[in-house]
């Protein structure tokens, strides 16, 4: 049976960024324009698409936003300013998550893609979250969720999927905030979403250590000898069918993804448990800074968001890739029907 079209929510994110010009760039390679609603405001769209027409360095594409499809929310234009985060632009962004978080609880988006936001902005505006997945998860009622990064390699088609098991926190927090049953949450979340997601059945995951060396037998930091250690084994006996490598140590676990993402190898793992967001997220963006997407697992509906942020020190200028945005609009719409699927059989 052919599924319907994913019906695709697109947030602006935050309107002095380069959130607007990414996604005229995007939706500029992409044909299927008639399930995607991008919800922000027309007229930052329309400047945006004027100032890149002018510009003379701009190397890729731009959609004429008057072929979109929008729900257009009304803001004071005057107090945004390209590069220039504020209260007023923080607002902006917020409103426009709310906003399409509400019309898919309502059902009429089966995903949102989410244009990067700055959370110093919404702080600014009075919005005290981490980041737009905390937000997304409150608004969806569930407190069991995930920060997982997906990017497919052009060089050799493979896909690394890396879920950080603790995100933005202090790092002087995580020692103290990772523990066994947070990890088992990750870990249940992760196998989940590799089976519903991608349709991996089997999956090999692999685990990075904390300390150096994983510890070098407790001579280096102890977690892995107090606590990892032991609860990965308990792992191993509640997941018979998934092979779970680790801890691994955090230097050395990513040169085998490494290999297999640029094709000197075929060494990869369906995904990577990585404790702590520098540690998953610097080989992430080193192997894949212009195609990788940041997903929230957990969610009664799919989310995804390019991996860069709002990038206030090119905006304006017509330089900024659409790559990422465009790898997760993609990305969107290959998951929604494997996850529809899913929750039907389920
Ligand atoms: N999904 C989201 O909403 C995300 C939001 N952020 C937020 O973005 C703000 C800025 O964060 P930064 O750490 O500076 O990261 P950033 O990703 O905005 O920028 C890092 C560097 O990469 C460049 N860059 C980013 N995107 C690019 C693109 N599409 N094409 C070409 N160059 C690009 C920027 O010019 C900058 O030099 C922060 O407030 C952060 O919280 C950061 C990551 C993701
Ligand atoms: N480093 C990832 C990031 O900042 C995205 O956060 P979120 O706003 O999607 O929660």
């Amino acid at each position: 049976m052919k599924l319907p079209a994913p019906r695709l929510a697109l947030t602006l994110g935050d309107p002095a960024g380069i959130g607007p010009e990414v996604i005229l760039k995007a939706l500029s390679k992409l044909t299927k324009l008639d399930e995607i609603t991008v919800v922000g405001s027309r007229q930052i769209l329309q400047q945006t698409y004027q100032q890149l027409r002018a510009s003379t360095i701009t190397m890729q594409k731009a959609i004429d936003p008057e072929q979109l499809q929008m729900i257009d929310i009304d803001i004071d234009v005057d107090k945004i300013t390209p590069g220039m985060g504020n209260a007023a632009s923080g607002a902006a962004s917020f409103a426009y998550l709310e906003t399409a978080i509400a019309h898919t609880l309502a059902g009429e988006f089966d995903a949102i893609v989410t244009g990067p936001i700055a959370k110093h902005c919404w702080k600014a505006a009075g919005h005290h979250y981490p980041g737009q997945t905390e937000l997304l998860a409150e608004r969806a009622g569930v407190n069991r969720f995930g920060m997982l990064f997906v990017a497919k390699s052009p060089h050799s088609g493979w896909t690394m999927r890396t879920l950080l098991a603790t995100t933005h926190i202090p790092l002087r927090q995580v020692p103290d905030t990772l523990n066994p049953d947070l990890l088992s949450r990750k870990l249940d979340l992760f196998v989940e979403c590799l089976e519903q997601n991608f349709g991996i059945q089997t999956p090999k995951i692999a685990i990075s250590g904390l300390n150096p060396h994983s510890g070098e037998n407790g001579q280096l930091g102890t977690e892995e000898k107090d606590w990892l250690i032991p609860w990965l084994e308990e792992m191993r006996d509640r997941y018979p069918h998934v092979q779970l490598d680790g801890p691994i140590p955090p230097d050395t676990l990513w040169v085998k993804p490494a290999q297999t993402w640029f094709g000197t190898g075929n060494y990869g793992h369906d995904g990577y448990l990585a404790l702590y967001h520098d540690q998953g997220l610097i080989p992430v963006k080193l192997m894949a800074f212009d195609r990788a997407v940041n997903t929230t697992i957990g969610l009664p509906f799919i989310r995804t968001s390019p991996d860069h942020g709002t990038g206030f020190d090119i905006a304006g200028k017509g330089l900024a890739n659409g790559a990422s945005m465009k790898a997760a609009l993609e990305l969107a719409m290959d998951i929604v029907p494997h996850n529809s699927a899913a929750q039907k059989k389920g």
